[in-house]
């Protein structure tokens, strides 16, 4: 039998991750809002402190999920523009490795998240103690698809050893999972990852697929708890305690 694992100090840690960041937002500042579990706790913070007066923001979110949480948080919302880059944008990852590369889409917003990410001066990653990892590879590398070349898609994937299986709704387990794109999404299983920056490149040549779930160079930090206690962890450095810095590090 599989040992029942208590899950619960995670929601706790994703909390105290986003308040983290929270302290690094300062008045003005154009900010990108992530998607997921974690983003979702950052957006709420946000927006009581936008609500309460203690700071003004414009942002852009990552999915329509955490566009509606910003709307109804009174969360100041700018459409896509030329020109626009953010000065900070806020999001989860589903693995953080130490060189800060990340796995992203399990929220099925990659997409989004990447071109918000690319728009940002500085993107910082919120996370839970079960996301830092060695090595990236166990959590399925999500791909963003056009439906009318999944079959080739699934074939070119498959012959780079990635075994894909198409992401299934879970409001209707019979129907595939769509992105806000309406564009499908498929779920890799590659083992552990050795060469993140050539699949990368692989994957990018495949007709159909609109985009994948490695963010590579694009984190400046990390704010993920370890041992009880919010750590900053930067590309190759050592983790540094967050409260020891007063701006983003
Ligand atoms: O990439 C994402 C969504 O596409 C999320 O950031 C990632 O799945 C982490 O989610 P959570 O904070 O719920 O653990």
């Amino acid at each position: 039998m599989t040992p029942i694992q208590d899950k619960s100090h995670l929601d706790q840690e994703k909390q105290d991750a986003a308040r983290a960041a929270l302290r690094w937002v300062q008045d003005g500042m154009l900010v990108g809002l992530g998607t997921g579990s974690t983003a979702a706790h950052f957006i709420r913070q946000l927006g009581a402190k936008v609500q309460a007066g203690e700071l003004r923001v414009q942002a852009t979110a990552t999915s329509l999920a955490s566009e509606n949480l910003a709307r109804q948080l009174g969360i100041p919302l700018i459409e896509p523009r030329r020109g626009l880059r953010f000065n900070l944008t806020v999001d989860g990852a589903d693995e953080v490795d130490p060189h800060l590369h990340l796995i992203k889409g399990g929220g099925g917003a990659l997409l989004r998240e990447k071109i918000i990410a690319t728009a940002s001066d500085y993107l910082l990653v919120i996370a839970d103690s079960s996301k830092a990892v060695a090595q990236l590879g166990k959590f399925p590398l999500p791909l963003e698809v056009v439906s009318f070349a999944l079959p080739w898609v699934l074939d070119a994937v498959a012959a780079l050893g990635g075994n894909p299986v198409v992401r299934m709704s879970q409001q209707d387990p019979d129907k595939h999972a769509q992105s806000d794109q309406g564009n499908l999404l498929v779920d890799c299983h590659f083992g552990a990852l050795n060469e993140v920056e050539q699949l990368a490149r692989q994957l990018k040549t495949i007709p159909g697929i609109v985009e994948h779930g490695l963010f590579l160079g694009l984190a400046r930090a990390a704010l993920v708890v370890q041992h009880g206690q919010v750590q900053v962890l930067r590309p190759d450095a050592a983790p540094q305690a967050a409260d020891s810095f007063a701006a983003l590090p």
